[in-house]
């Protein structure tokens, strides 16, 4: 992931509300994730969606200590992002973030988030993801990527991710991605900084993914604060 131009991905997220990135698995990690979804012992819960009315598919929050493959992940991940995150929180004037996920993690627990958030999707056949945002408890990352391990067109069709922004005394603006396989797309959490008259002004961003029309269609999502 060394390699990533993450100058250009975070300046693309900055400017356009979120970006897809190259793929940051190969496809042989994308199906050893995907497998790991039926396995004991690597999830701390399960939520079936539409139980909850969140739409119709399954996810799993992967239990501590997080397979290496989505901790190493989501420990190089979080550099970057956090520079964009402070980057944010400068104009905004908000909380800044440390540089390293492990003091992120060390501060989530000094607010009673001590639960991790990475989890494991799945959904078949009409399955979908109602908007939604990922805050887990007062200390809110403002940034979280979504890595496709499915490959569109071949494993599944439709489901793509969607995003909506609601601008203050705006109408609300949708965004479609459709990452490939092992393609991640960066977005903000609950909002992001939009320069407006006078400064910036907070946008906020819901996500969700819209009916996979056929196949299942499978996505690890990396939230970097942990949960109360
Ligand atoms: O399935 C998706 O693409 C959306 C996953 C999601 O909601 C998340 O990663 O937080
Ligand atoms: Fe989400």
């Amino acid at each position: 992931m060394g390699e990533l131009d993450w100058a250009a991905i975070t300046a693309e997220v900055d400017e356009a509300g979120f970006a897809v990135t190259p793929p940051l698995l190969s496809p042989a990690e994308c199906r050893e994730i995907i497998e790991l979804f039926d396995r004991e012992g690597v999830f701390r819960s399960t939520v079936v969606m539409a139980r909850h009315a969140f739409g119709d598919g399954t996810y799993r929050y992967f239990a501590d200590p997080l397979v290496p493959l989505v901790a190493k992940l989501r420990r190089d991940l979080y550099p970057p992002l956090a520079r964009l995150a402070n980057l944010w929180a400068r104009r905004l004037d908000e909380r800044a973030y440390p540089e390293d996920l492990e003091t992120l993690l060390a501060e989530c627990a000094d607010h009673g988030q001590h639960r991790p958030t990475p989890l494991l999707l799945r959904y078949g056949p009409g399955g979908y993801n109602c908007l939604h945002q990922d805050v887990y408890g007062d200390l809110t990352f403002p940034l979280q990527v979504a890595i496709m391990l499915s490959t569109p067109d071949e494993d599944f069709t439709g489901g793509e991710s969607v995003f909506v922004e609601n601008r203050p005394r705006q109408q609300s603006r949708a965004m479609v991605a459709r990452p490939g396989t092992g393609q991640g797309v960066v977005f903000p959490v609950r909002h992001r900084p939009v320069p407006g008259a006078r400064g910036y002004r907070r946008v906020a961003v819901r996500h969700g993914v819209s009916a996979v029309h056929t196949g299942r269609r499978a996505v690890l999502g990396v939230i970097f604060h942990n949960a109360r």
